[in-house]
């Protein structure tokens, strides 16, 4: 917001004419300057035509900037984000927050963005726009049609086929992928081969009016940004089914890994389902030692949108620097990333649904300057809520994670015994394989004053565990970025997190938080090393607790900014750099607050 009220004019194409004071521009109702910002005033559009078509071949902004003269204003880049969860519509975990996040703070920095992802459920505020188009997938073809909303200066696409709606509906949250953790559904190829192909079609032939500084389609003059191994046909549908034929020519796509554990493993055979080009058979092509899904040979979804793709990035450069170091933590993809290279930025987080002073799930709002009275209220909440004896003086640790091996829950399980004893609590949420659930059901039975573990996914739980905890525990044995850590630190939770991943990049041992060493990444066993550090790092913690030292800890944590803000700008670059044709930078946004709250998805 400084920089937007510190600005002092308009560059005016024109030197004859009078420079533009600072204006509010109606959209968002923020001030803006930027030097990649073009303005023509009435006078230049009718003397170079040409240029004005061409502004107008894509988004023109419009506005007033003085009596009787009329700007047309550019900036920006048309975006379309592609992804198989889309928060708060849907979400198993950090790859629908992402979705739900980045978009918004690139559409404040003036991009025109798009979001499309499956409508798995009837969504109250998402409206049938007529548009219907046939899709071939597998070997057979059907009719899909697009849902739209605009939320937070985001097209928010959703594609709807019974696919998606007739096994997730209602569930959304724990049934995407599959009907348990771990079971995937046996169309998952097609649903996301029409996922692919339908977002394709989505920026050419949507005419989207959602705001007054953009009209019409998108046109295909766009960058997609595809998310993960669902997304991965995106690039080579691109290829096989537009450019061959002379459309999308500039068009780019920049490919975002989430999580390498999930390539997208299927028979060789199934390469005849995706409908593609013999040309491009080598790219899925995959060789592994394993017998799921299949003994042998396998096509490799991952693989292919990592090779297909013109960019390929990940969510944090210490990951970015994993997935190359060598196979076990490049999950045997580390050659092919060595080869295209990879460039990681470290994920933002939702400020706004994870803000202290207005958090709707917590009965004490607070800030940097009154979370040291604030905590202990929440504390006795949160410990009221999960059924412990309530004190505030005892400290108290969090976990919240799919249960999965790669968050590391049964290490923390396997740590209790050796710190238990302490003063302390532990509180662990999470939903994932079953062993995992049941494992931590059984703390209330081992530990009935200590420790509780609940089986849900929660988000309210989520939230009071945030704000009521002293510390949140991070045992991951890899961890792309984490976006629990980025939550607990500006609600002044301590972060205790294995190093590795963006937990290396985003926690400070001793300024933000405690590291506690990388861990083994071998998921069919826990390492004792491993749980030796859990609980050394977590007795160093709990001496901290109630200390200055502590304090000062929770005040770094809470002074940083964690908004998708600076990593936005950074996307932005990278996504410059691909040349799509009519790409410009975008502005200095700010989301403004009051417009946000009352675009908040009500799904
Ligand atoms: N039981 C439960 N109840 C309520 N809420 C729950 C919950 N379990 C998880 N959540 C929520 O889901 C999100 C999980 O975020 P993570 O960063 O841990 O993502 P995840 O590992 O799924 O995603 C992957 O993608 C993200 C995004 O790029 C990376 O940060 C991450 O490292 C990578 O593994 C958080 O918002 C958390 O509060
Ligand atoms: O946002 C949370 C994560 O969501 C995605 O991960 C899902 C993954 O892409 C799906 O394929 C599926 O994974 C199952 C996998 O296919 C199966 O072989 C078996 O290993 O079990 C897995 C778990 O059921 O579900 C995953 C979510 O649980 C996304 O790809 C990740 O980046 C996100 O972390």
């Amino acid at each position: 917001m400084a920089t937007m009220a510190a600005a002092s004019s308009f560059a005016v194409a024109s030197g004859s004419e009078p420079k533009a004071t600072p204006k509010k521009i109606g959209f968002l109702n923020r001030t803006v300057t930027h030097a990649g910002l073009r303005c023509l005033n009435i006078v230049d559009k009718l003397q170079s035509r040409t240029t004005t078509q061409q502004l107008r071949k894509k988004h023109v902004k419009k506005q007033k900037a003085m009596p009787g003269v009329v700007m047309d204003c550019r900036s920006g880049m048309n975006m379309v984000f592609v992804g198989a969860e889309v928060g708060p519509w849907s979400k198993t975990g950090g790859l629908g927050d992402v979705l739900g996040g980045l978009p918004p703070a690139m559409a404040a920095n003036g991009h025109r963005v798009m979001t499309v992802a499956p409508r798995y459920d009837q969504y109250k505020d998402a409206w049938d726009t007529g548009v219907a188009i046939e899709v071939k997938v597998g070997y057979i073809t059907e009719k899909v049609r697009f849902f739209h909303c605009y939320k937070r200066g985001v097209d928010r696409v959703f594609i709807d086929h019974p696919m998606f709606l007739e096994k997730v509906w209602g569930k959304t949250g724990s049934k995407i992928y599959g009907p348990t953790t771990g079971t995937d559904y046996e169309d998952n190829q097609l649903r996301f081969s029409m996922l692919c192909q339908a977002a394709l079609e989505a920026p050419r032939i949507l005419n989207l009016n959602s705001c007054e500084y953009f009209s019409g389609p998108y046109g295909e003059d766009v960058v997609f940004i595809a998310n993960d191994w669902h997304t991965a046909l995106l690039p080579c549908y691109l290829k096989s089914m537009y450019k061959s034929k002379g459309m999308y020519e500039t068009a780019k796509v920049a490919y975002c890994i989430h999580n390498i554990a999930y390539q997208g493993r299927f028979s060789f055979g199934d390469f005849s389902l995706l409908n593609l080009p013999d040309a491009f058979r080598s790219s899925f092509d995959f060789i592994d030692g394993y017998e799921k899904p299949v003994k042998g040979r396998k096509i490799n979804w991952m693989k292919a949108g990592i090779l297909e793709s013109d960019k390929v990035l990940t969510v944090s450069p210490y990951y970015a620097e994993e997935l190359v170091s060598g196979v076990e933590k490049g999950v045997e993809l580390d050659n092919i990333i060595r080869k295209t290279g990879i460039t990681g930025i470290v994920n933002g987080m939702d400020v706004q649904e994870w803000n202290p002073s207005t958090d709707k799930y917590i009965s004490i709002k607070y800030n940097a300057s009154t979370v040291m009275i604030a905590k202990p209220l929440l504390k006795e909440a949160l410990q009221a809520e999960v059924g412990l004896p309530v004190d505030r003086d005892i400290p108290i640790i969090g976990f919240i994670g799919r249960l999965e091996e790669q968050k590391g829950s049964d290490i923390l399980v396997e740590a209790i015994p050796q710190f238990i004893r302490e003063k302390v609590q532990i509180i662990v949420l999470g939903t994932g394989k079953k062993p995992m659930e049941e494992q931590i059901q059984q703390l209330e039975i081992l530990y009935p004053d200590k420790a509780r573990g609940v089986a849900k996914f929660n988000v309210p739980l989520a939230h009071m565990i945030i704000a009521g905890a002293d510390f949140i525990l991070l045992p991951s044995r890899f961890e792309p970025c984490g976006l629990i850590q980025l939550h607990a630190m500006r609600y002044g939770t301590v972060p205790i997190v294995a190093s590795t991943g963006g937990l290396v990049d985003t926690v400070r041992e001793g300024f933000t938080g405690f590291q506690m060493g990388a861990f083994n990444v071998e998921c069919d066993a826990v390492d004792l090393a491993d749980v030796t550090a859990v609980a050394s790092t977590i007795r160093r913690a709990l001496k901290s607790y109630g200390t200055p030292a502590l304090a000062e800890i929770i005040e770094n944590c809470m002074t940083q900014d964690l908004s998708w803000k600076g990593p936005a700008k950074k996307w932005e670059e990278m996504l410059l750099s691909l040349g799509v044709a009519e790409s410009n930078p975008g502005i200095d946004g700010e989301e403004i607050a009051p417009l946000a709250k009352e675009n908040v998805a009500n799904p």
